[in-house]
């Protein structure tokens, strides 16, 4: 394990501009998310690390090594960095034992190792079994397996999870994390999945565009968004138009006290972000409550997601917890109240994309 930084990478393919300046530093032994949209670099900037793409411009270092600028060069095969591709990855002629301890050499301890690290995967006891005889679940978590063995300095996923189903995807998911903890690799992994990023890394890296537009732990990037196109890639993000007077925002659903932001005390015309568990549906009638009328509701089992109008037209998305219980019908009259705090953003133009544009997105 090792960490890895790179600084001000540049990568472009003709006239497309796929990384324009990325900067990241992954701690030893953590595990980062590279999370955007598609076309945004991500797949490109693991290449690069790799030492699959020659950079234009900027440096990776792994262990305080250079292994990549544009006049210098450290091939893939010395960089000793293990890929973990979205699928087929196995050699088909080849065992699961065979499979993970193909890069391990001659060593008599090789065995020793592939059975180590097929037991952090769920695998002990398949060491016989051949790829087609494996689920698709299986068989990534062999790939896992397989890259781990080696000990690499670095472990780059790419989007894993995407061929499993979502039952499965949450298992391996899970086991993979727990496999990647316990062996102390520095990871690092490209999902454009923002559920996948929030629940599996230390921290995320948000890409647009070919840049990082903001890194840190999840609970930052879902709390304190450094701009709306991120609060609408990373999480469910409700917009209501307000005026702000220093730490409060007269909005369609009540007045609401704004979260502490470093740019100062806002005043004037502002729109605010609410997350829809931040809404929760009281009584019609509630004097504490703003009225609202359900349009639509998304049961998810877990909770439900209720698309709702406020009486001046403003859309507004509730995540309702008890769905099973008494759950409001669409055209119910239903009171709302809004808890924690909303963070202010200036009011110019509408909120750029979503990772779910929906009718339950409460965009204004
Ligand atoms: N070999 C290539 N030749 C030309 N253009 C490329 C090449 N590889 C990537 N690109 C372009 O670079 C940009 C970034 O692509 P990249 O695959 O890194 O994005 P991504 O975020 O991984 O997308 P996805 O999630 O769809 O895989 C895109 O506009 C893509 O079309």
């Amino acid at each position: 394990m090792a960490d890895l930084r790179i600084a001000d990478v540049h990568k472009a393919f003709g006239r497309v501009q796929a990384l324009s300046g990325v900067d990241l530093a992954v701690r030893s032994g953590a595990l980062v998310a590279v999370l955007g949209p598609s076309g945004s670099g991500k797949t490109t900037l693991l290449r690069c690390i790799a030492g699959f793409e020659p950079l234009d411009g900027g440096e990776i270092w792994i262990n305080g090594h250079r292994v990549a600028a544009p006049d210098a060069s450290v091939p893939p095969e010395r960089r000793r960095v293990a890929v973990v591709p979205q699928e087929g990855a196995l050699f088909p002629h080849l065992s699961v034992l065979g499979n993970v301890a193909y890069g391990l050499g001659r060593s008599a301890r090789r065995v020793g190792r592939a059975a180590t690290v097929l037991d952090l995967v769920g695998l002990a006891g398949f060491e016989d079994r051949m790829p087609h005889h494996l689920s698709g679940g299986q068989q990534q978590r062999v790939a896992v397996a397989r890259a781990l063995a080696p000990r690499p300095p670095v472990v780059l996923l790419d989007e894993p999870f995407n061929a499993l189903d979502a039952a499965l995807r949450a298992e391996v998911r899970r086991d993979v994390w727990h496999a990647l903890r316990a062996d102390g690799a520095t990871a690092v992994l490209v999902t454009h999945d923002q559920a996948e990023a929030l629940s599996m890394a230390e921290e995320i890296a948000v890409m647009r565009d070919g840049r990082i537009v903001q890194s840190g732990p999840p609970e930052l990037l879902y709390g304190s968004p450094a701009d709306p196109w991120v609060a609408g890639f990373v999480g469910e993000a409700v917009w209501l138009p307000a005026t702000a007077d220093g730490d409060r925002a007269r909005t369609p659903l009540g007045t609401m006290r704004l979260t502490p932001a470093e740019g100062g005390v806002p005043v004037g015309p502002v729109r605010v972000l609410l997350r829809p568990e931040q809404i929760t549906i009281s009584r019609p009638g509630d004097p504490n409550a703003t009225a609202a009328t359900v349009e639509r509701r998304d049961f998810y089992g877990h909770d439900a997601m209720l698309a709702l109008r406020l009486p001046d037209g403003t859309p507004v998305t509730a995540r309702v917890f008890d769905p099973a219980t008494a759950p409001p019908a669409v055209g119910d009259r239903v009171g709302l109240r809004v808890h924690g705090t909303a963070r202010a953003f200036p009011p110019d133009g509408r909120p750029e994309g979503s990772a779910r544009p929906s009718a339950t997105d409460g965009r204004p």
